[in-house]
């Protein structure tokens, strides 16, 4: 999906939701058992429940790859059933040698091979620009690089001071020079709201991706304030919040009402910053 497309679906849904797949068979409701895949059960749903109101899906490789193979095909059918005019991202975090990388890229990108073909994927930036730039070599995909994390061990390396500023500064600077704005995106914590008018100075185009409001206490609002471009340049994403908002039969309704509630304060940023 390209910039251009990425934009226009924030217009039309009126929306930079990225719904997070972290499906965790153990918290699903019971009833869903009875599927031959209950994983894959539970995604469909809310994929039905909530596709007029996001314009992203995020699966979490580790909730599936947890499972081995049946986490596997989960994953794939996950993929297959996510409408193609949404932003399909796979949230890997992979990092290795250039060999290695090219191996990470055929396993989300390669849709011939695997029957996987995301549109972005996240990428630790810390083994640097060779480590990185393989999942260039995919047209119209995109990295995302992590920057600026939610996690409270973001202290621990990403705020270390270099010549360039914090680390995560200088990762975004750097990167900056290896791909533009069309195919480079960063990840920047909601928790991590009063760095965003900072990290605009370096990444004025760059569409954030954004994860940490609901389960982790993010507020939409400060994002937005410190955060939103002319072309809206955030993703912002909600999981736990979203997916698990109900343990029962209505699970897909409640999941739809909270993404609900996002999208409509969504709606009114996107009034606010003159989008819509
Ligand atoms: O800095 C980061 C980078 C990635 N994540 C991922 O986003 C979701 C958040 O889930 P919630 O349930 O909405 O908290 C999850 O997949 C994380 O691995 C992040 O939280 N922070």
């Amino acid at each position: 999906m390209s910039r251009q497309q990425l934009i226009e679906q924030i217009k039309v849904k009126r929306s930079f939701l990225c719904v997070g797949l972290d499906t965790d068979i153990t918290k699903i409701p019971e009833f869903l058992k009875q599927y031959p895949d209950p994983v894959f059960e539970f995604n469909k749903r809310i994929i039905d429940a909530t596709k007029d109101l996001c314009i992203s899906y995020k699966p979490n490789a580790a909730f599936y790859e947890s499972r081995g193979v049946k986490g596997l095909q989960s994953l794939v059918d996950t993929y297959n059933y996510i409408p193609k005019d949404i932003l399909s991202i796979i949230d890997a975090k992979r990092g290795d040698i250039g060999n290695t990388s090219d191996m990470y890229a055929r396993a989300f990108f390669d849709e011939a091979e695997t029957g996987m073909g995301f549109d972005a994927i996240t990428v630790t930036p810390y083994m640097g620009n060779d480590s990185v730039t393989p999942y260039l070599k995919y047209n119209g995909k995109w990295i995302i690089l992590l920057a600026l994390t939610s996690s409270v061990g973001s202290k621990d390396f990403q705020y270390l001071e270099t010549p360039d500023g914090h680390l995560f500064e200088t990762v975004i600077k750097k990167a900056n020079t290896w791909a533009g704005a069309d195919r480079l995106m960063f990840v920047v914590g909601a928790t991590k709201s009063t760095e965003f008018t900072n990290i605009r100075k370096y990444a004025p185009d760059n569409f954030l991706l954004v994860p940490g409001v609901g389960a982790q206490g993010g507020s939409l609002a400060d994002v937005c304030q410190y955060g939103i471009t002319k072309d809206c340049g955030l993703i912002v994403n909600a999981s736990r919040s979203i997916i698990y908002a109900s343990n029962g039969e209505d699970f897909a309704e409640a999941a739809r009402e909270e993404a609900k509630k996002l999208q409509q304060q969504m709606e009114m940023e996107l009034e606010k910053a003159g989008i819509i």
